[in-house]
């Protein structure tokens, strides 16, 4: 059964093109927001002000600040808030779901208690939905001005696969489908705080060499603390995996990859996050991810250095030449060992 109805839980940029992505498949969708004046806005100008200044979204596309009502009738709900807010909205709506509302995040971030990715928190609180993860390199910003793109919707249910990527496959987006969820969506988590270091990087005045250096290392630092969890590291190849880092890692369209731009330029954690004036979930997550380093014993030399720059106040560019320092050891280490080198 395809999808003729569909929900979007948040109003920010991401929300916004999957919801009007929808909308030009002909799927009657709602995006939910608090904001009454944007919702308006999509409304009656057909335009988010806020996140996609510019954009003319689909003229069918309804927005609503009704949570109860903008889910009601969808057969999909695609989660689109930051990950802090996830399991506070999830659990506003779950009492009143039907078991058979397919539940798709798309929010790349960690809750710390329990180190829970989103589909592990809606699991948690709808353990009878159809769960899946919709992840990739999606800047919104190119999406919204329909500029090709790929993604993937991972998940164990066959037919939630099949249907989302019907629902979203258009003449500029692309879904490609993954069964193993919790690989793509970690990679989704993990690229944020390798985006931050890019941007390091690059205000930094780096060669272009150093900056290959530091995504293939950082593809090889996620995949192995990736791989320690239970991830399959076949999926770090694909679109979720080596195809998301390298668009946040090279795009000033990342605002991660802006919050260590900035911080390379000298300024502080708090100048940068308020500069941006969006999420940036790097920033959580590099706090997340390098206590659970630290918790399994996992070599993560980009973590660890990203880390004392953030919340010690560290010179960037050690981060960088840290790489060049530490032990001889493997290139690909799922075919040299690190321990046979
Ligand atoms: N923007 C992108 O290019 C992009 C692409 C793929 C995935 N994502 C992921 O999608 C998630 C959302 O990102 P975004 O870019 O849409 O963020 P954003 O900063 O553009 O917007 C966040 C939205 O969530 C709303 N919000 C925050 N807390 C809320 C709450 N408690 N209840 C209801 N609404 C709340 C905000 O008001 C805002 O409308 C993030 O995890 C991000 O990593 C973003
Ligand atoms: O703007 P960022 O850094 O949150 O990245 C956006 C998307 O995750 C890119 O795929």
């Amino acid at each position: 059964m395809s999808i003729h109805t569909a929900a979007v839980i948040g109003g920010g940029s991401f929300g916004t093109v999957v919801a009007n992505i929808l909308a030009d498949n002909n799927i009657a969708t709602v995006q939910w927001m608090r904001n009454e004046e944007v919702a308006a806005s999509i409304n009656n100008q057909h335009e988010n002000p806020v996140y996609l200044p510019g954009v003319s979204l689909n003229p069918a596309l309804r927005a609503s600040t009704d949570l109860l009502a903008a889910v009601q009738d969808a057969e999909a709900i695609f989660v689109s808030v930051p990950s802090q807010s996830v399991r506070e909205v999830v659990a506003a709506i779950a009492p009143h779901l039907r078991a058979d509302q397919a539940l798709i995040s798309t929010t790349k971030g960690i809750e710390p208690e329990g180190f829970l990715l989103m589909s592990q928190v809606i699991r948690e609180i709808c353990p009878h939905n159809p769960i899946g993860v919709l992840s990739g390199p999606n800047l919104a910003k190119e999406i919204g001005r329909r500029e090709l793109a790929a993604t993937v919707i991972a998940s164990e249910d066959s037919d939630l696969r099949r249907n989302v990527q019907q629902a979203l496959s258009c003449t500029y987006f692309r879904v490609y489908a993954s069964n193993d969820l919790y690989g793509v969506e970690l990679s989704g988590a993990l690229k944020n705080i390798y985006a931050i270091v890019s941007g390091f990087v690059a205000a930094l005045g780096m060669g272009e060499n150093t900056k290959s250096m530091i995504i293939t290392r950082s593809l090889a630092e996620m995949s192995r603390f990736a791989v320690a969890l239970g991830a399959n590291p076949l999926t770090f190849l694909g679109l979720a995996g080596v195809g998301d880092l390298v668009v946040t890692c090279m795009s000033p369209l990342s605002r991660n990859y802006r919050v260590g731009y900035a911080i390379g330029q000298g300024k502080s954690l708090d100048e940068a996050i308020t500069e941006l004036g969006e999420v940036a979930e790097g920033v959580n997550t590099l706090r997340y991810v390098r206590a659970k380093a630290q918790e399994l014993s996992i070599y993560m030399p980009l973590v660890m250095g990203a880390y004392e720059v953030l919340f010690n106040g560290a010179d960037p560019r050690r981060v960088a030449e840290g790489l060049m320092t530490g032990d001889h050891t493997s290139d690909v280490e799922f075919a040299l060992p690190r321990c046979e080198i």
